[in-house]
């Protein structure tokens, strides 16, 4: 079953895994547009969040006894727990490490399918974890290892979980653009044709739009407030322009791989 949650403000947008009440008409690219606006703030405060604490890459090491890192061994129990709540029964969520989940503890709700299921099932969550702990994380946080591991995991896993919900819900994004123009989409998908795909579905000037935005989002809720004026001027408790560079080289064209796997397998 493949549903799909949101919301804008107070008012759901999608509540489809829960509620079952999406329509057609719900599902359009200003709607979608608006909940990556708004995912766009989350991402930035659980930055905020995780640069609070050191690099701590000890806890990334692998330990003997666990088959792997501390680490992944918060994420997998963590993911264990969430999906018997139901966490995935939602299509914009996805696993990091998605063999052997337990079932949720209640049934889905009646759901309408949105995706195509070929395209429901892609998880780019590996290549968005690398990305996060080789590239991004460096960038960042502090040198230096102080030791709380247990709350470093909880802020990095709403950092990978806030990334991963924004890239795949270019399924989304995907099978709308495809629904407004599907003689055009049709060519391409026949031929399997990826670079034509990656031109149809992208918007050049929305993308910088997004890029300034975020700086400028990041700007804001990254400064110290403070009662006197001006003193704390340029002081970002995450640097703006890595939340910029962060969209421009990671999260934006990770989101348009997906869209191109995604529309690659719709007509299966
Ligand atoms: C997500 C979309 O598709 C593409 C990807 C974008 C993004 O990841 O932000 C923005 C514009 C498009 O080039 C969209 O059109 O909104």
């Amino acid at each position: 079953i493949v549903g799909f949650s949101a919301a804008i403000g107070n008012t759901p947008v999608f509540n489809v895994s829960e509620m079952g009440n999406f329509s057609d008409d719900m599902l359009n690219l200003d709607t979608l547009r608006k909940i990556l606006v708004r995912e766009e703030d989350t991402i930035i405060f659980s930055l905020i969040e995780r640069a609070k604490y050191p690099m701590n890459s000890r806890m990334y090491d692998e330990r003997p006894g666990l088959s792997g890192s501390l680490f992944e061994f918060f994420v997998k129990e963590s993911e264990a727990v969430q999906a018997k709540v139901g966490r995935y029964s939602s299509a914009e969520e996805n696993a990091f490490f998605p063999d052997n989940l337990p079932p949720p503890l209640l049934p889905p709700g009646d759901s309408q399918q949105v995706l195509h299921p070929r395209g429901a099932s892609i998880n780019i969550n590996g290549q968005i974890m690398n990305m996060y702990r080789k590239q991004l994380l460096p960038l960042i946080t502090s040198d230096g290892d102080d030791g709380s591991y247990a709350i470093t995991a909880a802020r990095d896993l709403d950092c990978l979980q806030a990334l991963s919900k924004r890239i795949h819900l270019g399924k989304f994004v995907a099978e709308i653009k495809f629904r407004e123009s599907p003689e055009n989409y049709t060519r391409a998908i026949r031929v399997q044709d990826k670079d034509a795909l990656m031109k149809l579905l992208t918007f050049e000037s929305v993308e910088e739009m997004i890029k300034k935005r975020v700086e400028k989002k990041a700007m804001v809720f990254a400064q110290d407030v403070d009662l006197k004026e001006n003193d704390n001027v340029g002081k970002y408790k995450v640097n703006p322009s890595v939340v910029s560079r962060l969209y421009g080289e990671w999260v934006i064209p990770l989101t348009k791989f997906v869209e191109v796997e995604y529309l690659l397998c719709r007509l299966d």
